[in-house]
């Protein structure tokens, strides 16, 4: 491939995150829009962050390709586009070119992830009416975690056909490969054999890592399981479900799951962290010890899957810059011993381009 760049474009639920890498997957420019929803901010390269009002994707978006252009980027010299997907359904796990077929099947896996695929589609829109023809790449959230045992990946349903792909994928598989990708060269330490992740951010998640290889995750059939997240309630018994389908109707019931509940829900006040550890209300209090609970509660499930526990990293929004919650858990974990644990940038977007650039070698793709 010839040295022109990878465009790369992270959308998560709260952020889109963009970066432009080299054929030596050299990052050059990186842009980065946040607090969609909440405290929007947007910041280009390493400069400060702007607070910027972002009241959905779509203004992020926006903002982020004027960003692009006021840097220069001609983006008929892109030579590819490579975008994270959250979901691709029971058939789409490794990394690929975006055709029509598999635009169509992200498209059809926007119900099991109604806060990502919609974003993820409209990004890959976005480039295609900018650069028509540009080759677009995929690399899959899941993908990281078809190592589970069959044992995790089940859920105890009966195998009937209205259970087909009904079974636990789990989540943040493009943080989790980077950061045992990465992890030696961050950390100047081998990789634990049993290594506890933690993906905090406005999605989170755990992941249980023996030698370098996913063995269980919280995340399940949908980002909607697992932890108390930003607006999601994470794990919540299905009776509970039924009952709230019954009595407000499914699609009500969905949306208080994915935008009502979590942090936001608990707190009343805010799904933004930030925005809580400044809080003095009790309910933004309870909120915050709820988030730290979970995470060690759950943790002991990870630590069982794996057999013992040789490290911790924290990773994401939260993992990485909130130290109160960090050693809120840490402490609610010492009965695990003195177990070393380390801070790590999460690198979703390097991961992507490295699929991207892999795929390029490896095919020859008309641009
Ligand atoms: N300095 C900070 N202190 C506490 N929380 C922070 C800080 N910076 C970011 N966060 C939190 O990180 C979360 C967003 O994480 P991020 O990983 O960027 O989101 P996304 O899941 O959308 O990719 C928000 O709850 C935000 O408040
Ligand atoms: C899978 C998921 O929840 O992603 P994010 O944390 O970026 O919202
Ligand atoms: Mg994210």
């Amino acid at each position: 491939m010839s040295d022109a760049q990878v465009l790369v474009i992270n959308a998560g639920s709260s952020s889109i995150k963009t970066a432009l890498f080299d054929a030596n997957l050299r990052e050059t420019l990186r842009i980065e829009a946040a607090g969609i929803g909440t405290q929007g901010s947007i910041r280009v390269g390493s400069g400060t962050r702007h607070d910027l009002t972002l009241p959905d994707h779509t203004a992020a978006l926006a903002a982020i390709f004027d960003a692009l252009s006021s840097a220069g980027i001609q983006p008929q010299t892109l030579r590819a586009s490579a975008h994270r997907v959250v979901h691709g359904g029971a058939d789409l796990t490794a990394s690929a070119r975006i055709t029509p077929a598999i635009r169509a099947a992200i498209s059809d896996a926007v119900p099991l992830a109604p806060l990502h695929n919609p974003h993820h589609l409209s990004a890959i829109d976005a480039v295609q009416a900018l650069v028509p023809g540009l080759p677009q790449f995929a690399t899959f959230d899941t993908a990281f975690h078809a190592t589970n045992p069959a044992v995790a990946r089940r859920y105890a349903l009966p195998d009937v056909a209205a259970t087909a792909g009904l079974q636990r994928y789990g989540f943040h598989g493009t943080s989790y490969a980077a950061l045992v990708h990465g992890f030696e060269q961050a950390t100047g330490t081998p990789l634990p054999r049993r290594l506890l992740a933690l993906h905090l951010g406005n999605g989170a998640s755990l992941c249980a890592i023996r030698d370098g290889q996913s063995v269980a995750t919280t995340m399940g059939f949908s980002p909607l399981s697992g932890l108390t997240m930003g607006t999601r309630a994470g794990e919540i018994d299905a009776g509970a479900v039924l009952h709230l389908v019954e009595a407000l109707g499914a699609g009500p019931a969905t949306h208080m799951l994915y935008h009502d509940s979590g942090l936001l829900g608990l707190s009343g006040l805010s799904a933004d962290m930030r925005t809580l550890a400044d809080a003095t209300t009790p309910q933004a209090r309870f909120a915050r010890d709820h988030f730290c609970y979970w995470i060690a509660r759950q943790a002991g499930s990870m630590v069982a899957a794996m057999q013992g526990i040789d490290g911790i990293a924290f990773t994401g929004g939260i993992g990485e810059n909130d130290a109160a919650v960090r050693n809120n858990v840490l402490a609610q974990l010492s009965w695990l011993g003195n177990i070393p644990h380390w801070v790590i940038p999460a690198a979703e977007e390097q991961q992507i381009a490295r699929d991207a650039i892999t795929l390029l070698k490896d095919h020859t793709y008309a641009p």
